[in-house]
């Protein structure tokens, strides 16, 4: 729900989700975040440490070691025919940089001697690349133009060439692809039970959601009247998987119209320790060649047999990360509850507000993203003093005001305005919070014990985030709430500027002389 803060009910702790290209349109949600303690994030770091470790050994043939990823590791024929399937057809001659090898994450990138800082590890020419120009020149994309977002054709096409088996020319490829992972979106309802409460679950049963309603349309409108193209009956649930995959296995930055999966690319697993964003670009294959690559950078220096990481998005919370790829980092910085705020259509002042909004770079609704130990973001003060404007300081909306209203929320308006934001906040905190099915303490000490199951893990840190953020919000406005008689308002302000009260806020009398 929206936050009607006016109408003095809870506000709209909503959230929003992710990547703008494969999201479903803002879900009507409650908070977001994730987590961490700081046991958990060493325990983190000796998990990457063990990781590394077992690197050194890891080659195509060898088997799999114990991972961390969801789906069981393919075989390493599977793996072998591939990697000799992407040379083949990308026309490399020279040794590789890298190869594809079996690693905690799955398959990842190996050295295969050391790379300096910056150095291409790999191109990936356009002709591989699996995007709509791909999908347009295939038999799928004579059938399902018009379809909207470049994701459900791509979906589409990884179905129809799987469907084909040994007969794809994609084979080799769609062969070493997971089938899952572990982001909630594949999660069975017990799993999903452990985030009863977050934002998380909210976003992950919206997304599901979304994708379960595209699906009817797609099968509806292409794949039952093309039988030729897909012979076998595709369900809900590939279709979902076919979503999932491709949201995680396309790099920030290539979403929308430029959604793409780029195979071997595709290979590189994430590292929290690579703080540069942009590991790749897109470029021309050479000066007089109009071929396009897309050419892969190691962002650290990294030693042969060791795995080429990059960093896939710093702005993700935990909860995006587990959505879109299926782990969590477990740092402070990554827990981030979205608060949405929203002029409530309700409100008698609906119109004005939301010109003043408007004028601010603000909408009807705004979304907060509140971050563990983090100030509160910029404007989410003077928004929610607008949205509580009212009574006695409705003076405010007036249009002698216009110009200056925006300044005048930054600071305390009135004891009244401040006081109805603090409850209004407090309140949403305490009942958000009682949504949850555990405590921090009982999270904390689950986590200090270690040895959760991957998805067990994701759900308490990011409940107990979740929970950390709510605290700090409520702790935030808590503490607002005891200094209400302390602080200066707009009145005050005022009478001061004219020279009508003293520092100390007492009426200086005009006396004629
Ligand atoms: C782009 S793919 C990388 C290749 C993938 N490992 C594979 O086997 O195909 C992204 C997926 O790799 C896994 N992954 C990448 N980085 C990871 C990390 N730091 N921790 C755990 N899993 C990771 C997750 O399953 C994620 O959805």
């Amino acid at each position: 729900m929206a936050l009607q803060i006016n109408s003095m009910s809870p506000p709209a702790l909503l959230h929003h989700s992710s990547p703008p290209s494969m999201s479903p349109p803002p879900p009507p949600l409650s908070f977001l975040s994730s987590s961490s303690s700081s046991s958990a994030y060493s325990r983190t770091s000796r998990r990457r440490r063990t990781a590394a470790s077992a690197l050194r050994t890891a080659h195509a043939s060898s088997p799999p070691p114990p991972a961390s990823a969801a789906a069981p590791a393919p075989a390493p024929e599977a793996v072998d025919e591939f990697w000799k399937w992407f040379r083949d057809r990308a026309g490399a001659s020279r040794p590789a940089a890298v190869n594809p090898g079996f690693v905690p994450e799955g398959l990842g990138l190996v050295a295969q001697r050391s790379l300096s800082r910056n150095e291409v590890v790999l191109e990936v020419p356009k002709k591989m690349w699996i995007d709509s120009d791909a999908v347009a020149a295939s038999d799928v994309g004579r059938v399902c133009s018009g379809l909207g977002a470049t994701w459900v054709p791509i979906a589409l096409f990884l179905l129809r060439e799987e469907g084909m088996g040994q007969a794809s020319p994609w084979y080799p490829y769609l062969r070493i692809l997971p089938k899952e992972t572990n982001s909630p979106l594949f999660w069975s309802e017990e799993e999903l039970y452990q985030i009863q409460g977050t934002q998380l679950l909210s976003t992950t049963l919206s997304v599901k959601e979304y994708v379960q309603s595209v699906f009817v349309k797609v099968e509806d409108e292409v794949i039952l009247p093309n039988k030729h193209l897909f012979p076998s009956t595709i369900t809900p649930l590939d279709f979902l998987s076919a979503f999932a995959i491709i949201r995680s296995r396309t790099f920030s930055g290539l979403r929308a119209e430029n959604l793409a999966l780029i195979p071997l690319a595709d290979l590189t697993n994430h590292n929290s320790s690579i703080t540069s964003d942009a590991s790749w670009e897109i470029k021309a294959k050479s000066l007089f060649s109009r071929e396009l690559i897309f050419s892969l950078q190691t962002p650290v220096s990294v030693t042969a047999g060791e795995q080429v990481y990059i960093q896939y998005d710093l702005q993700k919370s935990d909860a995006e990360l587990a959505l879109d790829y299926g782990f969590i980092e477990m740092r402070p910085d990554r827990q981030a509850y979205t608060l949405t705020l929203e002029i409530a259509e309700s409100d008698p002042f609906h119109g004005d507000k939301l010109d003043i909004a408007e004028t601010n770079g603000l909408g009807e609704t705004a979304y907060f993203d509140i971050v563990l130990g983090s100030s509160l973001p910029q404007f989410m003060l003077p928004y929610l003093r607008l949205l509580a404007l009212g009574g006695t300081d409705a003076f405010l909306l007036e249009s002698i005001f216009s110009n200056s209203i925006w300044d005048h929320l930054q600071l305390p308006v009135s004891h009244a305005n401040e006081k109805r934001i603090c409850d209004v906040v407090r309140n949403a905190c305490k009942s958000a919070l009682a949504a949850y099915i555990t405590s921090i303490e009982e999270d904390e000490k689950l986590l200090s014990e270690g040895n959760l199951d991957p998805r067990l893990e994701i759900a308490v840190s990011v409940r107990v985030g979740e929970k950390k953020v709510l605290q700090q919000i409520d702790d935030i406005f808590r503490a607002r709430e005891e200094e209400l008689g302390e602080l200066e308002y707009y009145q005050e302000r005022r009478l001061k500027d004219l020279g009508l009260a003293g520092e100390q806020g007492e009426i200086i009398f005009w006396e004629p002389k």
